[in-house]
Protein backbone atom coordinates (compact mmCIF):
# COMPACT_ATOMS: atom_id res chain seq x y z
CA UNK A 1 0.00 0.00 0.00
CA UNK A 2 0.91 3.72 -0.70
CA UNK A 3 1.32 6.20 1.99
CA UNK A 4 -1.11 8.46 -0.01
CA UNK A 5 -3.98 5.53 -0.25
CA UNK A 6 -3.51 5.55 3.86
CA UNK A 7 -3.95 8.95 4.07
CA UNK A 8 -6.76 8.84 1.71
CA UNK A 9 -8.49 6.15 3.19
CA UNK A 10 -11.45 7.27 5.80
CA UNK A 11 -10.81 7.03 9.47
CA UNK A 12 -12.08 3.52 10.85
CA UNK A 13 -10.74 1.97 7.09
CA UNK A 14 -7.41 3.46 8.07
CA UNK A 15 -7.84 2.03 11.94
CA UNK A 16 -8.74 -1.16 10.98
CA UNK A 17 -5.96 -1.12 9.12
CA UNK A 18 -3.65 -0.48 11.60
CA UNK A 19 -4.93 -2.99 14.04
CA UNK A 20 -3.13 -6.34 12.92
CA UNK A 21 0.22 -4.08 13.56
CA UNK A 22 -0.41 -3.82 17.03
CA UNK A 23 -4.37 -4.42 18.78
CA UNK A 24 -4.37 -1.26 21.10
CA UNK A 25 -6.86 1.42 20.06
CA UNK A 26 -5.39 4.37 21.40
CA UNK A 27 -2.41 3.61 19.30
CA UNK A 28 -4.59 3.25 15.54
CA UNK A 29 -6.16 6.46 16.39
CA UNK A 30 -3.38 8.25 17.28
CA UNK A 31 -1.54 7.48 14.38
CA UNK A 32 -4.54 7.79 11.85
CA UNK A 33 -5.14 11.04 13.49
CA UNK A 34 -1.86 12.64 12.77
CA UNK A 35 -2.37 11.89 9.24
CA UNK A 36 -0.73 12.80 6.55
CA UNK A 37 2.99 12.08 6.98
CA UNK A 38 5.93 13.14 5.10
CA UNK A 39 7.43 9.39 4.64
CA UNK A 40 6.89 6.31 5.93
CA UNK A 41 9.76 6.43 8.13
CA UNK A 42 8.02 9.24 9.97
CA UNK A 43 4.88 7.14 10.59
CA UNK A 44 6.90 4.47 12.29
CA UNK A 45 9.17 6.88 14.24
CA UNK A 46 5.07 8.12 15.59
CA UNK A 47 4.47 4.87 16.22
CA UNK A 48 7.19 4.13 18.67
CA UNK A 49 6.31 7.19 20.89
CA UNK A 50 2.46 6.65 20.21
CA UNK A 51 3.08 3.48 21.96
CA UNK A 52 4.85 4.07 24.82
CA UNK A 53 3.96 4.15 27.46
CA UNK A 54 1.34 1.25 27.48
CA UNK A 55 -1.57 0.60 30.23
CA UNK A 56 -1.68 -3.01 31.53
CA UNK A 57 -4.50 -3.24 29.47
CA UNK A 58 -3.32 -2.31 26.39
CA UNK A 59 -0.47 -4.87 26.80
CA UNK A 60 -3.13 -7.70 28.08
CA UNK A 61 -5.11 -6.87 24.90
CA UNK A 62 -1.78 -7.25 22.29
CA UNK A 63 -0.25 -10.17 23.64
CA UNK A 64 -3.75 -11.80 22.85
CA UNK A 65 -3.47 -11.42 19.50
CA UNK A 66 0.02 -13.18 19.29
CA UNK A 67 -0.26 -16.95 19.46
CA UNK A 68 3.01 -18.74 21.36
CA UNK A 69 6.50 -18.65 19.73
CA UNK A 70 6.68 -22.69 17.73
CA UNK A 71 2.52 -22.53 17.35
CA UNK A 72 1.57 -21.54 14.34
CA UNK A 73 -1.30 -19.03 14.08
CA UNK A 74 -4.42 -21.00 12.62
CA UNK A 75 -6.44 -18.72 10.72
CA UNK A 76 -6.76 -16.99 7.22
CA UNK A 77 -6.42 -13.42 8.61
CA UNK A 78 -3.62 -11.55 8.35
CA UNK A 79 -2.35 -11.49 11.75
CA UNK A 80 -2.10 -15.15 11.26
CA UNK A 81 0.00 -14.56 8.43
CA UNK A 82 2.10 -11.92 9.54
CA UNK A 83 2.75 -14.51 12.75
CA UNK A 84 3.55 -17.13 10.48
CA UNK A 85 6.07 -15.02 8.04
CA UNK A 86 7.79 -13.21 11.31
CA UNK A 87 8.34 -17.49 13.20
CA UNK A 88 9.92 -18.68 10.06
CA UNK A 89 13.40 -18.44 11.57
CA UNK A 90 11.58 -21.54 13.82
CA UNK A 91 11.64 -24.89 12.09
CA UNK A 92 8.01 -26.89 13.23
CA UNK A 93 9.56 -29.44 11.89
CA UNK A 94 12.39 -30.21 14.37
CA UNK A 95 10.67 -31.97 17.13
CA UNK A 96 13.59 -31.08 19.84
CA UNK A 97 13.31 -27.18 19.19
CA UNK A 98 9.45 -27.45 19.06
CA UNK A 99 9.51 -29.41 22.58
CA UNK A 100 12.43 -27.36 24.30
CA UNK A 101 10.13 -24.07 23.04
CA UNK A 102 6.89 -25.53 24.13
CA UNK A 103 8.40 -26.30 28.37
CA UNK A 104 9.93 -22.58 27.58
CA UNK A 105 6.66 -21.27 26.98
CA UNK A 106 4.48 -23.35 29.56
CA UNK A 107 7.58 -21.79 31.99
CA UNK A 108 6.95 -18.22 31.23
CA UNK A 109 3.81 -18.70 31.66
CA UNK A 110 3.66 -19.93 34.84
CA UNK A 111 5.71 -17.49 36.07
CA UNK A 112 4.15 -14.45 34.74
CA UNK A 113 0.71 -15.37 33.86
CA UNK A 114 0.66 -14.56 30.18
CA UNK A 115 2.49 -15.90 26.59
CA UNK A 116 6.28 -15.07 26.33
CA UNK A 117 6.20 -12.54 23.51
CA UNK A 118 9.55 -11.82 22.00
CA UNK A 119 9.64 -10.30 18.43
CA UNK A 120 10.71 -13.07 16.31
CA UNK A 121 11.51 -11.63 12.66
CA UNK A 122 15.18 -11.93 12.28
CA UNK A 123 15.68 -14.61 14.77
CA UNK A 124 16.34 -18.03 15.15
CA UNK A 125 14.69 -20.99 17.26
CA UNK A 126 18.12 -21.20 19.43
CA UNK A 127 17.88 -17.46 19.52
CA UNK A 128 14.59 -17.43 20.89
CA UNK A 129 15.13 -20.01 23.36
CA UNK A 130 17.73 -18.43 24.67
CA UNK A 131 16.10 -15.26 25.48
CA UNK A 132 13.57 -17.46 26.64
CA UNK A 133 16.26 -18.91 29.11
CA UNK A 134 17.33 -15.43 30.04
CA UNK A 135 14.19 -13.82 30.21
CA UNK A 136 12.85 -16.79 32.36
CA UNK A 137 15.26 -14.81 35.01
CA UNK A 138 13.89 -11.58 35.44
CA UNK A 139 11.45 -9.46 37.77
CA UNK A 140 8.05 -9.17 36.43
CA UNK A 141 8.67 -5.74 36.06
CA UNK A 142 11.79 -5.90 33.94
CA UNK A 143 9.73 -8.16 31.58
CA UNK A 144 6.83 -5.41 31.62
CA UNK A 145 9.54 -3.32 30.36
CA UNK A 146 11.14 -6.12 27.68
CA UNK A 147 7.09 -7.24 26.74
CA UNK A 148 6.71 -3.68 26.21
CA UNK A 149 9.78 -3.06 23.82
CA UNK A 150 9.08 -6.47 21.75
CA UNK A 151 5.10 -4.89 20.75
CA UNK A 152 6.65 -1.92 19.79
CA UNK A 153 9.23 -3.44 17.56
CA UNK A 154 6.23 -6.20 16.08
CA UNK A 155 3.92 -3.20 15.53
CA UNK A 156 7.05 -0.95 13.66
CA UNK A 157 7.95 -3.93 11.42
CA UNK A 158 4.35 -4.96 10.71
CA UNK A 159 3.76 -1.26 10.06
CA UNK A 160 6.84 -1.07 7.41
CA UNK A 161 5.54 -4.27 5.66
CA UNK A 162 1.99 -2.79 5.13
CA UNK A 163 4.20 0.07 2.72
CA UNK A 164 6.50 -2.41 1.89
CA UNK A 165 4.02 -4.32 -0.86
N1 LIG B 1 4.51 -15.14 21.25
C1 LIG B 1 5.14 -14.41 20.30
O1 LIG B 1 6.21 -13.83 20.55
N2 LIG B 1 4.52 -14.31 19.07
C2 LIG B 1 5.04 -13.57 18.04
N3 LIG B 1 6.20 -12.92 17.96
C3 LIG B 1 6.27 -12.31 16.71
O2 LIG B 1 7.20 -11.65 16.28
N4 LIG B 1 5.15 -12.59 16.01
C4 LIG B 1 4.33 -13.36 16.80
O3 LIG B 1 3.20 -13.81 16.54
Amino acid sequence: MLLEEFHAADRDAAIALLAPCLDVGRWCEELVDARPYGSVDELVARAFTAASPFTAEEVEAALARHPRIGERAGGANREAALSRAEQAGVDPADAVVAAELAEGNAAYERRFGRVFLIRAAGRTSSEILEALTERLGHTRDEEDLIVEEQLRQIAALRLKGLFAT
